[in-house]
């Protein structure tokens, strides 16, 4: 797959923050012929200021004092890992609270284990948080949200609760840590009884409300009552300012791809910028989900791993099973029959940075281009294992996303097995083809890639 970038500074569209690209003046160079170049971000990844702008968080906290003290009857919302214990009869401490509302419906804020993702209302994916109090709204870069409330308060169960699995949705505030006021947003399902289910869930959304110093903004409305009446949650508003980390445009999970346990098949992907379905090209393509204005950043992926033709074997005994799997199910061109699948699908992936060769798995699903003709560049920030893709020119919703692979069509032919007719190119004749194909069987397979086992 190529690599590097020929356009130069890209400024990102204020509708869709993202980083400004220094890409290297160079001509994008084929996958096989390595170099890289890096991004550098212009935005800061600074840590914001947060306000609840509504004063709902004082007021809670003030109820929680008034309510602990007064109470008879309270719950006792217990904190398990510290001990620490507050009491009041949770349902009270809703101060400027919502209807109840379906547990599922406009839901954008979900929860896995502890880790809680935040979607804006459009799907885009904003960041996740994590129990231990950190964020993380792209790889490797992180946000902080500063406490709504300026109280300290711990996670609590309603004390009818026994277990870990069973603590309802509330928020936490790390003390004497480096997350000291930084709010964790902490969801669990407490609809399910059922000790280790799967506890997915959805009870809450998140409304992007307009930029505040050109910092994103959001009205965050949590579920705050374990009491869910009729499946119904009662809600609490809180107001989060989260920094123009710029990297907002992820994979799913924010990090990397869904792996192939998560994703049924790579059409399971859409990252609300592109989609990866079936194309009239060949395979799989990506495709626009959208308009997309130029230089718009449509991808940040983290490598599923790096290879040279030596420790291939070796990095891919390292990988986990589902990665394993995600990895073969991408699709792998075969120079001769003898050739390896698992070298043919790294050879046929495989993004030319550093020393060897990188494999996306969403990436990897961009079919080519010649020059002229592709409409998404990339480049690969180093520091973050990232590769970035981000459109040359405006792409109408739906349309197929190209990157260029190479020039020649020759050496496309014998490395990808594609005969290019984009439109661009002079393309191949027949007797090229015929001629690449014996030599290519006269050789063998590709001696550095065999497996030692
Ligand atoms: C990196 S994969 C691209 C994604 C692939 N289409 C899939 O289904 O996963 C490279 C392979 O896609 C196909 N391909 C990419 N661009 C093409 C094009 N312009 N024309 C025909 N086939 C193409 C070739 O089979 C090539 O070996």
């Amino acid at each position: 797959m190529p690599l590097v970038s020929d356009c130069s500074l890209l400024t990102m569209q204020a509708k869709n923050p993202a980083p400004d690209l220094r890409r290297s003046t160079k001509e994008p160079a084929h996958m096989e012929a390595a170099g890289s170049s890096s991004i550098t971000s212009s935005s800061e990844t600074s840590v914001s200021e947060t306000s609840s702008s509504d004063g709902a968080g004082s007021l809670l906290w003030n109820d929680i004092d008034r309510l602990s003290s007064m109470s008879n009857n309270s719950r006792v919302l217990a904190k398990k890992k510290d001990r620490r214990t507050v009491r009041g009869p949770l349902a009270t401490l809703r101060t400027d609270t919502s209807e109840p509302r379906d547990v599922d419906s406009d839901a954008r804020f979900t929860d896995w284990d502890g880790e809680s993702y935040v979607y804006e209302p459009n799907g885009s994916f904003v960041g996740t948080m994590f129990d231990d109090g950190r964020s993380e709204i792209a790889p490797e870069d992180s946000i902080s949200v500063k406490n709504v409330h300026r109280r300290p308060y711990e996670a609590v169960s309603n004390g009818e609760c026994s277990d870990d699995e069973s603590v309802y949705l509330g928020e936490r505030v790390y003390k004497g840590t480096n997350y000291e006021d930084t709010l964790m947003l902490f969801a669990a399902d407490t609809s399910r009884k059922t000790k280790n289910e799967d506890r997915l869930t959805r009870l809450g959304y998140v409304e992007r409300l307009p930029d505040i110093d050109g910092k994103r903004h959001y009205r965050i409305e949590l579920a705050i009552d374990k009491l869910i009446e009729e499946d119904k949650v009662r809600t609490e508003l809180g107001t989060i300012t989260l920094s123009s980390s710029e990297l907002t445009m992820l994979n799913s999970d924010g990090l990397q791809p869904k792996l192939a346990s998560d994703l049924d098949s790579p059409e399971a992907f859409n990252n609300g910028f592109l989609e990866v379905k079936s194309s009239p090209v060949s395979g799989y393509g990506a495709f626009a989900v959208h308009d997309l204005e130029p230089c718009t950043t449509i991808l940040i992926e983290r490598e599923l791993f790096n290879a040279n033709a030596f420790d291939l074997y070796m990095k891919l005994d390292a990988l986990t099973e589902e990665q394993v799997k995600a990895y073969h199910t991408l699709y792998g061109h075969r120079r001769s029959p003898s050739e390896d699948i698992r070298a043919a699908i790294w050879r046929t992936n495989r993004f030319s940075v550093g020393r060897g060769g990188s494999v996306f798995l969403i990436a990897s699903r961009f079919n080519h281009a010649c020059k002229g003709r592709n409409n998404v560049d990339y480049s690969y920030d180093k520091a973050k294992k990232c590769m970035v893709f981000a459109t040359k020119e405006k792409v109408t919703a739906g349309s197929e996303l190209f990157i260029r692979y190479g020039s020649n069509p020759q050496h496309l032919f014998s490395t990808w097995g594609f005969r290019c007719s984009c439109g661009g190119c002079a393309g191949i004749s027949e007797e090229e083809c015929k001629a690449i194909m014996r030599s290519s069987l006269g050789q063998g397979q590709d001696d550095s890639l065999v497996s030692s086992y």
